[in-house]
């Protein structure tokens, strides 16, 4: 048997102003690393989960979370692998509106589609984004917004290569990333079909511990709450 443990990052200033994220780079608010410390005393309680790697987003709310519950669990020596393939789901011209205003001008029902829907992309950014974390890649090619399937898309090479190729071995492993991204992730690990993913929330900073037979079937789904 091995483990998987998913993690959102906590609070951030974005989730504190309840404004649209997405690729925008914000930091946790004192909320928010609290919470990613209580996270990190949850996972360490489990007592038998020994990653062998963390992996996380190119974004400060992930990496800050990522650094506090490696810093809580004494796990600071392993390998902290960033990519942008676990970046939150882009927002595209959403980023920076408040959501219960977002509510009022497009009306409920679009809203809901946007962010919880699977198909359903928000509307783009005029341009692409200028970011030095995104400089390396052909910037023609760069999300303007993305739907929850485009993220799930995005995001699987990299759980394949790089996280279930550990886990067939043996190795538990630990992912921090966002609401969306791990939404997309948990939407493909429990089949979920594209129209119950609509009620699927993953809150801040509560981690959610799967245990794998060796063939990676899920045989045990917890979710750690303090
Ligand atoms: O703003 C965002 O990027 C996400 C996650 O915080 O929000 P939502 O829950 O609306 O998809």
């Amino acid at each position: 048997m091995v483990k998987l443990v998913l993690v959102r990052h906590g609070e951030s200033i974005a989730n504190q102003q309840n404004v649209y994220t997405g690729w925008n780079d914000v930091p946790l608010t004192p909320k928010g690393q609290e919470q990613a410390r209580r996270a990190g005393q949850l996972i360490q309680q489990l007592g038998d989960f020994n990653p062998t790697a963390i992996h996380t987003s190119v974004l400060s709310r992930a990496i800050m979370t990522a650094n506090i519950v490696a810093e809580t669990c004494d796990w600071l020596y392993l390998p902290l692998y960033k990519t942008w393939r676990l970046n939150e789901r882009h927002y595209g011209a959403l980023r920076g509106l408040n959501k219960d205003v977002s509510r009022a001008v497009f009306g409920k029902e679009q809203v809901l589609e946007w962010r919880r829907g699977f198909d359903s992309v928000p509307p783009a950014q005029g341009s692409p984004v200028i970011d030095r974390r995104y400089a390396k890649f052909d910037q023609r090619l760069m999300p303007r917004a993305e739907s929850l399937h485009q993220t799930q898309l995005r995001l699987l090479p990299y759980y394949e290569d790089q996280v279930a190729s550990r886990l067939v071995q043996g190795q538990d492993q630990l992912v921090v990333a966002h609401g969306s991204s791990l939404r997309a992730l948990i939407k493909y690990l429990e089949a979920i079909n594209d129209h119950d993913i609509i009620k699927l929330e993953v809150p801040n900073a509560e981690p959610i511990v799967y245990t794998f037979d060796q063939h990676l079937n899920i045989i045990h789904k917890e979710i750690l709450r303090g």
